[in-house]
């Protein structure tokens, strides 16, 4: 299974996958046909930031999995496309923060006391001193626009130094903001009020742009930091405004198109402190990030969680051993209820009854969603499930209830166009044999593999028979069969597993007696 790797990620995250038994191929500098060519049989691509991973580049890739990440922004990553195409998005949202926020604090320090400038004169042989004149950040108001994981680290490192901290993040709590320190504002007043001005947004159509001429007129007289994402900062306006001496000076990690054109206006102000995109490379950082990108895409190549998929269903480590069995069995509950089903779907339930309603199941439900669509989509997972039952129009809602009846946990599924229903319901026995116990309203005991035949009859004496002799004239051997009536004389549904497929003329043999309702084949095996 092949792992392509795309962009430099540290050595401790390509050993980790290859003591993991996956085949790494690096590509660092390929584009085009070649990027295309080294991803078609990868069943996993980690990136950084250098790799555009767009509906192109996933088409060219059949098998992938999983696109890791191996860092925090993710806009260069089609997530949309990855969902469509059932393949998981997972990113390190933690092991560069404090780089990015140390590479922000001394950015800042870079802009204030001119260090690369001065730093440059030097080297050239100019003791230019009197020159420099510099800023104190200690008692300035620091406006955070941003306020996450790298904008609360750079909170707290400034907010020591000395500076008073004023913040616009609509999507933060107020408490938070208090225990850091930074008062909650409007970006307007964060603009006005701020000496320095650091921005921590990932880059999304609505922060694309965010700081333009208007908003770059309201920092007057002071400094801009971007260590986030180019495109959140209009880059023309940011250079007019600090050579007009609107501002004092600017620093930047991060450019709209990277590398940055050296034609750049950017880099004809001598008040822009410039850097190549380095926020994340401290040596501690990239280890972080490359070994828990490389766990993300074991856990995936694996079929467990990925803990920060973006785009998959969470469910918390601790957990999953408990829910694993589950999502095999809710699978199967949905393929099963929708093999049985003839009408048009509009709803998808599933319920959970018993110990299993206390889990997060979200990756259950997803897994039942997945079992009902496989008959219709090519290319349909936990990751993707939600996605197209939202296209096709189909409700989905899952219920859940501390009781169970006889059993200590029950997963059904109902699928039903608001009239006519198809409910299957299934447990574990002894916690991971996985046992079909109710398919519409009767009670039945099916272990959910192989070839199963459900049949609905009149309750009459020779029914079994008849269907054991028909199936035994073609061959076909019944492991096991299960018998569940409403009523005697009434209707009866009998599920057999068998051994092998039941052609379809086999099944009209079967419904051809008058005691025989429906017959119904459905093939459980598990290949794709
Ligand atoms: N220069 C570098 O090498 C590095 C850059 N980064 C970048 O730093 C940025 C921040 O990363 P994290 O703090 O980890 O992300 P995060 O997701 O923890 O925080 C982002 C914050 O921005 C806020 N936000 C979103 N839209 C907003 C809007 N329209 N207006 C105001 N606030 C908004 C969110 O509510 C959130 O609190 C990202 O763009 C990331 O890619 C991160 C690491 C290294
Ligand atoms: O983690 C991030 O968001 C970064 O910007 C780091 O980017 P990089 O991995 O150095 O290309």
């Amino acid at each position: 299974m092949k792992v392509l790797v795309t962009d430099p990620i540290a050595d401790a995250g390509l050993d980790r996958l290859r003591e993991a038994g996956f085949d790494v191929v690096t590509a660092y500098d390929a584009e085009g046909d070649r990027l295309h060519e080294a991803v078609s049989d990868a069943v996993a691509l980690i990136v950084r930031s250098g790799t555009e991973v767009d509906a192109e580049l996933l088409d060219a890739a059949p098998d992938l999995v999983i696109v890791g990440r191996a860092g925090i922004g993710v806009d260069n990553i089609d997530i949309d496309a990855a969902t469509d195409r059932g393949v998981i998005v997972a990113n390190a949202p933690e092991g560069n923060v404090r780089a990015a926020a140390e590479h922000t604090v001394a950015m800042a320090f870079a802009a204030a006391r001119s260090i690369p400038q001065a730093h440059v004169r030097l080297k050239d042989g100019e003791w230019a001193k009197s020159e420099f004149l510099g800023t104190e950040l200690n008692g300035k108001t620091l406006g955070i626009v941003g306020l996450g994981r790298v904008g609360q680290e750079v909170a707290k490192k400034l907010g020591n130094i000395g500076m008073d901290l004023v913040a616009y993040d609509p999507y933060i709590s107020e408490t938070r903001a208090d225990q850091l320190g930074a008062e909650l504002s409007d970006l307007e007043t964060v603009l006005d009020r701020a000496d320095f001005c650091t921005v921590h947004t990932p880059l999304t159509p609505e922060t694309a742009n965010m700081l333009g001429e208007e908003q770059l007129q309201r920092l007057e007289g002071g400094y801009l930091v971007n260590c986030a994402r180019g495109g959140i900062v209009d880059e023309e306006a940011l250079a007019a405004a600090v050579a007009d001496g609107t501002l004092k000076g600017a620093a930047l990690d991060v450019f709209a198109d990277e590398p940055l054109d050296p034609d750049s206006p950017l880099l004809d102000v001598d008040e822009v402190v410039v850097t190549p995109h380095l926020g994340a490379s401290t040596e501690a950082a990239q280890e972080n990030v490359a070994t828990s990108t490389a766990d993300q895409v074991v856990a995936a190549l694996n079929e467990e969680p990925v803990i920060n998929a973006l785009n998959a269903p969470s469910v918390d480590r601790a957990a999953f051993p408990r829910i694993r069995p589950y999502i095999d069995l809710a699978e199967t509950a949905g393929r099963i209820a929708v093999g049985l089903y003839d009408g048009r779907i509009n709803e998808v339930e599933v319920e959970y009854a018993g110990d299993i309603a206390e889990e997060e199941v979200d990756l259950v439900t997803a897994s039942a969603l997945r079992g009902v669509f496989r008959p219709l989509e090519s290319r349909v997972n936990t990751v993707n499930a939600n996605q197209i039952a939202e296209e096709r129009g189909i409700d989905v809602t899952e219920s859940k209830t501390s009781q169970s009846d006889v059993f200590q946990s029950r997963v059904s599924v109902i699928v039903t166009d608001g009239d006519s229903e198809v409910r299957v319901c299934g447990t574990l026995f002894a916690g991971d044999d996985p046992r079909i116990v109710q398919i519409d309203g009767y009670r039945v005991d099916a272990i959910p593999h192989g070839h199963m035949l459900v049949a609905r009859n009149h309750d009459k004496p020779g029914v079994i028979g008849l269907i054991g002799t028909v199936l035994g004239d073609h061959d076909i051997n019944i492991a096991g069969m299960f018998n569940g009536r409403e009523t005697i004389g009434g209707e009866a549904l009998t599920v057999y597993s068998l051994d092998s497929e039941v052609p379809e003329d086999v099944v009209d043999d079967i419904e051809s007696d008058e005691r025989i309702i429906r017959a119904q084949y459905l093939d459980l095996n598990n290949e794709e």
